[in-house]
Protein backbone atom coordinates (compact mmCIF):
# COMPACT_ATOMS: atom_id res chain seq x y z
CA UNK A 1 0.00 0.00 0.00
CA UNK A 2 1.07 3.50 -1.31
CA UNK A 3 1.25 6.20 1.61
CA UNK A 4 2.90 9.29 2.63
CA UNK A 5 3.43 11.11 5.75
CA UNK A 6 3.00 14.81 6.92
CA UNK A 7 3.02 16.80 9.57
CA UNK A 8 4.65 15.38 12.78
CA UNK A 9 5.37 11.68 12.60
CA UNK A 10 3.53 11.19 16.04
CA UNK A 11 3.58 7.44 18.11
CA UNK A 12 1.19 4.63 17.10
CA UNK A 13 -0.89 4.01 20.50
CA UNK A 14 -3.20 0.91 19.81
CA UNK A 15 -6.44 0.28 17.70
CA UNK A 16 -8.67 1.20 19.99
CA UNK A 17 -8.97 4.95 21.48
CA UNK A 18 -10.29 3.67 24.79
CA UNK A 19 -7.14 1.81 25.81
CA UNK A 20 -4.80 4.60 25.41
CA UNK A 21 -2.75 5.30 27.71
CA UNK A 22 -3.95 9.18 28.34
CA UNK A 23 -0.86 9.81 30.93
CA UNK A 24 1.45 9.06 28.33
CA UNK A 25 0.22 12.20 26.37
CA UNK A 26 1.37 15.98 27.24
CA UNK A 27 1.04 18.77 25.12
CA UNK A 28 3.63 21.64 24.17
CA UNK A 29 3.15 25.01 25.05
CA UNK A 30 1.84 25.46 21.29
CA UNK A 31 -0.80 22.73 21.32
CA UNK A 32 -2.04 24.55 24.70
CA UNK A 33 -2.59 27.68 22.99
CA UNK A 34 -3.85 26.41 19.85
CA UNK A 35 -6.69 24.12 21.60
CA UNK A 36 -7.15 26.41 24.56
CA UNK A 37 -11.09 27.01 23.69
CA UNK A 38 -11.25 23.26 24.08
CA UNK A 39 -9.53 23.11 27.13
CA UNK A 40 -11.12 25.42 29.27
CA UNK A 41 -14.92 23.29 28.32
CA UNK A 42 -15.49 21.09 31.11
CA UNK A 43 -16.54 18.63 29.01
CA UNK A 44 -13.31 18.60 27.06
CA UNK A 45 -11.00 19.97 28.95
CA UNK A 46 -7.01 18.05 28.97
CA UNK A 47 -8.61 14.28 29.13
CA UNK A 48 -10.49 15.26 26.04
CA UNK A 49 -8.22 16.99 24.44
CA UNK A 50 -5.70 13.85 24.71
CA UNK A 51 -8.36 11.43 24.01
CA UNK A 52 -8.29 13.22 20.97
CA UNK A 53 -4.42 13.60 20.23
CA UNK A 54 -4.30 9.92 20.93
CA UNK A 55 -7.39 8.94 18.51
CA UNK A 56 -6.70 7.74 14.90
CA UNK A 57 -9.63 8.66 12.37
CA UNK A 58 -9.73 7.74 8.57
CA UNK A 59 -11.52 9.11 6.23
CA UNK A 60 -12.67 8.05 2.57
CA UNK A 61 -12.99 10.46 0.20
CA UNK A 62 -11.43 14.13 0.00
CA UNK A 63 -14.68 15.28 -1.72
CA UNK A 64 -17.62 17.14 -0.71
CA UNK A 65 -18.10 15.76 2.76
CA UNK A 66 -14.28 14.28 3.03
CA UNK A 67 -13.13 18.50 2.82
CA UNK A 68 -15.16 20.15 6.35
CA UNK A 69 -14.99 16.80 7.77
CA UNK A 70 -10.85 16.51 7.75
CA UNK A 71 -10.75 20.24 8.41
CA UNK A 72 -12.75 20.23 11.73
CA UNK A 73 -10.71 17.04 12.49
CA UNK A 74 -7.78 18.63 11.80
CA UNK A 75 -8.67 21.65 14.07
CA UNK A 76 -9.85 19.55 16.64
CA UNK A 77 -6.40 18.03 17.11
CA UNK A 78 -7.82 14.27 16.16
CA UNK A 79 -3.76 13.38 16.65
CA UNK A 80 -3.48 11.18 13.53
CA UNK A 81 -5.80 11.40 9.76
CA UNK A 82 -5.90 9.28 7.07
CA UNK A 83 -7.18 10.12 3.51
CA UNK A 84 -7.63 8.14 0.74
CA UNK A 85 -8.90 9.44 -1.98
CA UNK A 86 -7.45 8.30 -5.84
CA UNK A 87 -8.67 11.03 -7.38
CA UNK A 88 -7.39 14.33 -8.58
CA UNK A 89 -8.94 18.42 -8.38
CA UNK A 90 -11.26 18.72 -10.87
CA UNK A 91 -12.29 22.62 -11.69
CA UNK A 92 -15.92 21.38 -11.37
CA UNK A 93 -15.00 20.53 -7.49
CA UNK A 94 -14.37 23.82 -6.35
CA UNK A 95 -17.83 25.11 -5.82
CA UNK A 96 -17.72 22.60 -2.94
CA UNK A 97 -14.25 21.31 -1.88
CA UNK A 98 -13.33 23.74 0.26
CA UNK A 99 -9.71 23.06 0.58
CA UNK A 100 -8.38 23.56 -3.04
CA UNK A 101 -7.75 25.90 -5.64
CA UNK A 102 -7.88 26.64 -8.87
CA UNK A 103 -3.73 25.68 -8.70
CA UNK A 104 -4.66 22.82 -7.54
CA UNK A 105 -6.56 21.46 -10.58
CA UNK A 106 -5.29 17.94 -11.48
CA UNK A 107 -3.69 17.52 -8.63
CA UNK A 108 -3.98 14.25 -6.20
CA UNK A 109 -7.06 15.41 -3.76
CA UNK A 110 -5.49 13.10 -0.79
CA UNK A 111 -2.16 14.76 -1.07
CA UNK A 112 -3.44 18.70 -1.49
CA UNK A 113 -5.52 17.81 0.96
CA UNK A 114 -2.71 16.66 3.69
CA UNK A 115 -1.04 19.71 2.98
CA UNK A 116 -3.20 22.09 3.68
CA UNK A 117 -4.28 20.62 6.75
CA UNK A 118 -0.74 20.28 8.01
CA UNK A 119 -0.47 24.28 7.58
CA UNK A 120 -3.98 24.76 9.62
CA UNK A 121 -2.61 22.50 12.66
CA UNK A 122 1.13 21.06 12.15
CA UNK A 123 0.48 18.68 15.56
CA UNK A 124 -1.53 15.96 13.43
CA UNK A 125 0.25 12.83 11.68
CA UNK A 126 -1.32 12.56 8.13
CA UNK A 127 -1.48 9.57 6.64
CA UNK A 128 -2.25 9.37 2.53
CA UNK A 129 -3.84 6.88 0.67
CA UNK A 130 -3.64 8.00 -2.78
CA UNK A 131 -5.63 4.94 -3.81
CA UNK A 132 -9.23 3.49 -4.00
CA UNK A 133 -10.36 2.03 -0.91
CA UNK A 134 -11.20 -1.91 -2.65
CA UNK A 135 -11.57 -5.01 -0.70
CA UNK A 136 -8.10 -5.71 -1.00
CA UNK A 137 -6.93 -2.79 1.14
CA UNK A 138 -10.24 -1.93 3.34
CA UNK A 139 -9.31 -4.24 6.07
CA UNK A 140 -5.69 -3.70 6.51
CA UNK A 141 -6.45 -0.38 6.12
CA UNK A 142 -9.93 -0.05 8.68
CA UNK A 143 -7.46 -2.18 11.29
CA UNK A 144 -4.76 0.78 11.79
CA UNK A 145 -7.66 3.39 12.92
CA UNK A 146 -10.49 3.83 15.54
CA UNK A 147 -13.17 5.46 13.53
CA UNK A 148 -14.51 5.21 9.95
CA UNK A 149 -15.89 8.39 8.15
CA UNK A 150 -17.28 7.42 4.85
CA UNK A 151 -16.76 10.87 2.85
CA UNK A 152 -17.20 8.37 -0.60
CA UNK A 153 -20.31 8.79 -3.31
CA UNK A 154 -20.89 5.70 -4.16
CA UNK A 155 -22.92 2.70 -3.23
CA UNK A 156 -20.40 -0.04 -3.72
CA UNK A 157 -17.87 1.81 -1.23
CA UNK A 158 -20.63 2.61 1.26
CA UNK A 159 -21.19 -1.31 1.45
CA UNK A 160 -17.71 -2.37 1.57
CA UNK A 161 -16.80 0.33 4.24
CA UNK A 162 -20.13 -0.94 6.10
CA UNK A 163 -18.47 -4.98 5.48
CA UNK A 164 -15.48 -3.74 6.33
CA UNK A 165 -16.10 -1.92 9.67
CA UNK A 166 -17.76 -4.45 10.95
CA UNK A 167 -15.27 -7.21 10.35
CA UNK A 168 -12.69 -4.61 12.08
CA UNK A 169 -15.38 -3.56 15.11
CA UNK A 170 -14.76 -0.10 13.82
CA UNK A 171 -17.77 2.96 14.05
CA UNK A 172 -18.82 4.12 10.60
CA UNK A 173 -19.21 7.93 10.17
CA UNK A 174 -22.20 7.80 7.13
CA UNK A 175 -23.01 10.75 5.42
CA UNK A 176 -24.42 11.48 1.97
CA UNK A 177 -25.95 13.81 0.17
CA UNK A 178 -28.51 14.62 -2.68
CA UNK A 179 -29.36 17.67 -4.31
CA UNK A 180 -30.37 20.08 -1.42
CA UNK A 181 -30.57 16.64 1.26
CA UNK A 182 -28.39 14.88 3.26
CA UNK A 183 -28.16 12.11 5.98
CA UNK A 184 -26.00 11.63 8.68
CA UNK A 185 -25.48 8.44 11.05
CA UNK A 186 -23.33 6.30 13.01
CA UNK A 187 -23.41 2.73 12.04
CA UNK A 188 -21.53 -0.01 14.16
CA UNK A 189 -21.30 1.72 16.93
CA UNK A 190 -20.63 -0.10 20.23
CA UNK A 191 -22.18 -3.31 17.63
CA UNK A 192 -25.07 -1.49 16.93
CA UNK A 193 -27.01 -0.89 13.86
CA UNK A 194 -25.15 -0.64 10.50
CA UNK A 195 -25.60 0.36 6.75
CA UNK A 196 -27.59 -3.27 5.89
CA UNK A 197 -29.84 -3.02 8.67
CA UNK A 198 -30.94 0.32 7.32
CA UNK A 199 -30.79 -0.29 3.71
CA UNK A 200 -30.57 -4.05 3.33
CA UNK A 201 -30.47 -4.16 -0.94
CA UNK A 202 -28.52 -2.08 -3.17
CA UNK A 203 -30.34 0.20 -5.44
CA UNK A 204 -30.96 -1.07 -9.07
CA UNK A 205 -28.22 -0.67 -11.91
CA UNK A 206 -27.39 2.82 -11.62
CA UNK A 207 -30.81 3.99 -10.21
CA UNK A 208 -29.29 6.93 -8.28
CA UNK A 209 -27.15 9.02 -10.07
CA UNK A 210 -24.13 11.05 -8.59
CA UNK A 211 -23.33 14.87 -7.91
CA UNK A 212 -21.64 14.91 -11.65
CA UNK A 213 -24.61 13.82 -13.06
CA UNK A 214 -27.75 15.45 -10.98
CA UNK A 215 -26.05 18.18 -9.31
CA UNK A 216 -25.76 19.39 -5.72
CA UNK A 217 -26.22 22.62 -3.34
CA UNK A 218 -22.41 23.79 -3.03
CA UNK A 219 -22.94 24.57 1.23
CA UNK A 220 -24.66 21.20 1.68
CA UNK A 221 -21.62 18.69 2.17
CA UNK A 222 -20.02 21.48 4.11
CA UNK A 223 -23.15 21.28 6.62
CA UNK A 224 -23.41 17.25 6.52
CA UNK A 225 -19.32 16.93 6.84
CA UNK A 226 -19.44 19.01 9.76
CA UNK A 227 -22.06 17.07 11.03
CA UNK A 228 -20.34 14.02 10.49
CA UNK A 229 -17.00 15.74 12.30
CA UNK A 230 -19.02 16.66 15.46
CA UNK A 231 -19.67 12.50 15.69
CA UNK A 232 -16.45 11.89 15.53
CA UNK A 233 -16.16 14.18 18.19
CA UNK A 234 -18.68 13.23 20.34
CA UNK A 235 -17.49 9.51 20.26
CA UNK A 236 -13.57 10.00 21.02
CA UNK A 237 -15.07 12.24 23.82
CA UNK A 238 -17.61 10.12 25.17
CA UNK A 239 -20.01 13.45 24.79
CA UNK A 240 -23.65 13.57 23.74
CA UNK A 241 -25.54 11.17 22.02
CA UNK A 242 -24.12 9.43 19.44
CA UNK A 243 -26.68 9.44 16.16
CA UNK A 244 -26.50 5.44 16.62
CA UNK A 245 -29.70 3.77 15.21
CA UNK A 246 -31.07 7.09 13.95
CA UNK A 247 -30.28 8.21 10.70
CA UNK A 248 -30.37 12.94 10.34
CA UNK A 249 -32.03 13.54 7.50
CA UNK A 250 -31.55 17.44 6.87
CA UNK A 251 -33.11 19.49 3.96
CA UNK A 252 -30.86 22.93 3.08
CA UNK A 253 -34.07 24.42 1.38
CA UNK A 254 -36.49 24.15 4.00
CA UNK A 255 -34.13 23.47 7.25
CA UNK A 256 -36.32 20.65 8.08
CA UNK A 257 -34.57 18.14 9.95
CA UNK A 258 -35.32 14.35 11.32
CA UNK A 259 -34.08 11.95 13.38
CA UNK A 260 -35.38 8.51 11.71
CA UNK A 261 -35.11 5.51 14.37
CA UNK A 262 -33.90 1.74 12.79
CA UNK A 263 -32.80 -0.79 14.36
CA UNK A 264 -30.37 -3.87 14.29
CA UNK A 265 -31.50 -6.77 11.95
CA UNK A 266 -30.02 -9.65 13.56
CA UNK A 267 -30.63 -11.64 10.73
CA UNK A 268 -27.91 -9.93 8.43
CA UNK A 269 -23.95 -11.48 9.38
CA UNK A 270 -20.88 -10.16 7.40
CA UNK A 271 -18.57 -12.80 7.91
CA UNK A 272 -16.41 -11.29 4.97
CA UNK A 273 -16.06 -8.87 2.40
CA UNK A 274 -17.92 -9.82 -1.06
CA UNK A 275 -15.32 -10.72 -3.70
CA UNK A 276 -16.90 -7.53 -5.72
CA UNK A 277 -18.75 -4.78 -4.62
CA UNK A 278 -19.36 -3.41 -7.76
CA UNK A 279 -21.32 -6.22 -8.82
CA UNK A 280 -23.28 -6.71 -5.49
CA UNK A 281 -24.26 -2.96 -5.62
CA UNK A 282 -25.75 -3.32 -9.10
CA UNK A 283 -23.41 -0.48 -11.09
CA UNK A 284 -23.64 -2.37 -13.61
CA UNK A 285 -25.12 -5.62 -13.64
CA UNK A 286 -26.35 -5.79 -17.47
CA UNK A 287 -23.04 -6.35 -20.13
CA UNK A 288 -22.71 -3.30 -22.18
CA UNK A 289 -20.64 -2.64 -24.65
CA UNK A 290 -18.43 0.35 -24.26
CA UNK A 291 -15.69 2.67 -26.83
CA UNK A 292 -13.23 5.15 -25.23
CA UNK A 293 -13.15 8.22 -27.26
CA UNK A 294 -9.99 7.56 -28.63
CA UNK A 295 -10.96 4.47 -30.43
CA UNK A 296 -14.37 6.58 -31.70
CA UNK A 297 -11.83 8.84 -33.15
CA UNK A 298 -10.51 6.13 -35.44
CA UNK A 299 -13.72 5.39 -37.33
CA UNK A 300 -16.34 8.08 -36.31
CA UNK A 301 -18.03 7.56 -39.59
CA UNK A 302 -19.31 4.47 -38.62
CA UNK A 303 -21.10 5.52 -35.39
CA UNK A 304 -23.96 7.87 -35.16
CA UNK A 305 -23.41 9.85 -31.35
CA UNK A 306 -26.40 10.33 -28.98
CA UNK A 307 -26.22 13.10 -26.08
CA UNK A 308 -28.33 12.31 -23.32
CA UNK A 309 -27.10 15.33 -21.20
CA UNK A 310 -29.41 18.31 -20.24
CA UNK A 311 -30.06 21.30 -22.71
CA UNK A 312 -27.50 23.59 -20.87
CA UNK A 313 -24.79 21.09 -20.78
CA UNK A 314 -24.78 20.60 -24.71
CA UNK A 315 -24.80 24.49 -24.62
CA UNK A 316 -22.02 24.30 -23.22
CA UNK A 317 -19.94 21.82 -25.00
CA UNK A 318 -20.47 18.95 -27.21
CA UNK A 319 -18.72 16.18 -29.57
CA UNK A 320 -22.05 16.79 -31.98
CA UNK A 321 -24.71 14.07 -32.97
CA UNK A 322 -28.08 13.92 -31.79
CA UNK A 323 -29.05 15.79 -29.10
CA UNK A 324 -32.07 14.06 -26.85
CA UNK A 325 -31.96 14.42 -23.15
CA UNK A 326 -32.47 11.17 -21.25
CA UNK A 327 -36.24 12.44 -19.51
CA UNK A 328 -37.38 12.79 -23.04
CA UNK A 329 -35.78 9.71 -24.04
CA UNK A 330 -39.13 7.37 -23.78
CA UNK A 331 -41.16 9.51 -25.85
CA UNK A 332 -38.67 10.51 -28.63
CA UNK A 333 -36.69 7.03 -29.13
CA UNK A 334 -38.00 7.04 -32.51
CA UNK A 335 -35.95 10.23 -33.75
CA UNK A 336 -33.19 7.80 -33.36
CA UNK A 337 -31.90 6.54 -37.10
CA UNK A 338 -30.92 2.89 -37.20
CA UNK A 339 -28.36 2.75 -40.29
CA UNK A 340 -25.13 3.07 -37.82
CA UNK A 341 -23.97 1.42 -34.36
CA UNK A 342 -25.22 4.74 -31.73
CA UNK A 343 -22.71 5.35 -29.27
CA UNK A 344 -24.34 7.11 -26.36
CA UNK A 345 -22.49 9.96 -24.30
CA UNK A 346 -23.28 12.21 -21.46
CA UNK A 347 -20.54 13.86 -18.86
CA UNK A 348 -19.52 10.65 -17.40
CA UNK A 349 -20.87 7.66 -18.45
CA UNK A 350 -23.43 7.17 -15.88
CA UNK A 351 -26.60 8.55 -17.90
CA UNK A 352 -25.72 7.12 -20.77
CA UNK A 353 -26.02 3.28 -19.63
CA UNK A 354 -29.35 4.80 -18.37
CA UNK A 355 -30.57 5.47 -21.66
CA UNK A 356 -28.76 2.11 -22.96
CA UNK A 357 -31.21 0.27 -20.99
CA UNK A 358 -34.19 2.05 -21.77
CA UNK A 359 -33.36 1.72 -25.72
CA UNK A 360 -32.71 -1.75 -25.36
CA UNK A 361 -35.98 -2.47 -24.62
CA UNK A 362 -37.25 -0.73 -27.59
CA UNK A 363 -36.16 -3.38 -30.01
CA UNK A 364 -34.63 -1.03 -32.43
CA UNK A 365 -32.65 -2.93 -35.02
CA UNK A 366 -29.32 -1.21 -33.84
CA UNK A 367 -26.65 -1.71 -31.33
CA UNK A 368 -25.87 0.82 -28.82
CA UNK A 369 -22.47 1.65 -27.28
CA UNK A 370 -21.52 3.27 -24.06
CA UNK A 371 -18.89 6.21 -24.70
CA UNK A 372 -16.56 5.04 -21.65
CA UNK A 373 -16.37 7.57 -19.13
CA UNK A 374 -18.18 10.40 -20.98
CA UNK A 375 -16.94 13.68 -22.18
CA UNK A 376 -14.94 13.99 -18.81
CA UNK A 377 -12.65 11.57 -20.46
CA UNK A 378 -11.82 13.44 -23.70
N1 LIG B 1 -13.68 3.71 -3.11
C1 LIG B 1 -13.18 4.93 -2.92
N2 LIG B 1 -11.93 5.07 -2.42
C2 LIG B 1 -11.39 6.30 -2.22
N3 LIG B 1 -12.03 7.45 -2.51
C3 LIG B 1 -13.27 7.34 -3.02
C4 LIG B 1 -13.90 6.10 -3.25
N4 LIG B 1 -15.13 6.33 -3.77
C5 LIG B 1 -15.26 7.66 -3.85
N5 LIG B 1 -14.15 8.27 -3.41
C6 LIG B 1 -13.87 9.72 -3.37
O1 LIG B 1 -14.90 10.36 -2.65
C7 LIG B 1 -14.99 11.70 -3.09
C8 LIG B 1 -16.45 12.05 -3.22
O2 LIG B 1 -16.52 13.42 -3.47
P1 LIG B 1 -17.77 14.12 -4.17
O3 LIG B 1 -19.00 13.46 -3.71
O4 LIG B 1 -17.69 15.58 -3.89
O5 LIG B 1 -17.61 13.78 -5.71
P2 LIG B 1 -16.48 14.03 -6.80
O6 LIG B 1 -16.22 12.70 -7.44
O7 LIG B 1 -15.30 14.76 -6.25
O8 LIG B 1 -17.19 15.04 -7.80
P3 LIG B 1 -18.22 14.77 -8.98
O9 LIG B 1 -19.09 13.61 -8.55
O10 LIG B 1 -18.96 16.05 -9.12
O11 LIG B 1 -17.38 14.44 -10.17
C9 LIG B 1 -14.23 11.80 -4.41
O12 LIG B 1 -13.07 12.57 -4.25
C10 LIG B 1 -13.91 10.35 -4.76
O13 LIG B 1 -12.67 10.20 -5.43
Amino acid sequence: MQWKLFGKIGKTIGSNHKQHTLKAMAFSKEENKQYSRHLILDEIGAIGQEKLKASKVLVIGAGGLGCPVLQYLTAAGVGTIGIIDNDTVDQSNLQRQILYTHKDIGKFKAEVAASRLAALNPFINFNVYVEKLTNQNALNLFSCYDIIVDGSDNFPTRYLANDAAILTNKPLVFGSIFKFEGQVTVFNYHNGPTYRCLYPNPPQANAVPNCSEIGVLGVLPGIIGTIQANEVLKIICELGTVLSGKLLTLNALTMVQYKLNFKKNNAIKITSLKNDYHFSCGVSKKHQQEITYNELQNSPENYTLLDVRNNLEREHYNIGGLHIPLHELENRYVEIPTDKSIVVYCKAGVRSKMAIEILEGKNLKTTFINLKNGINSI
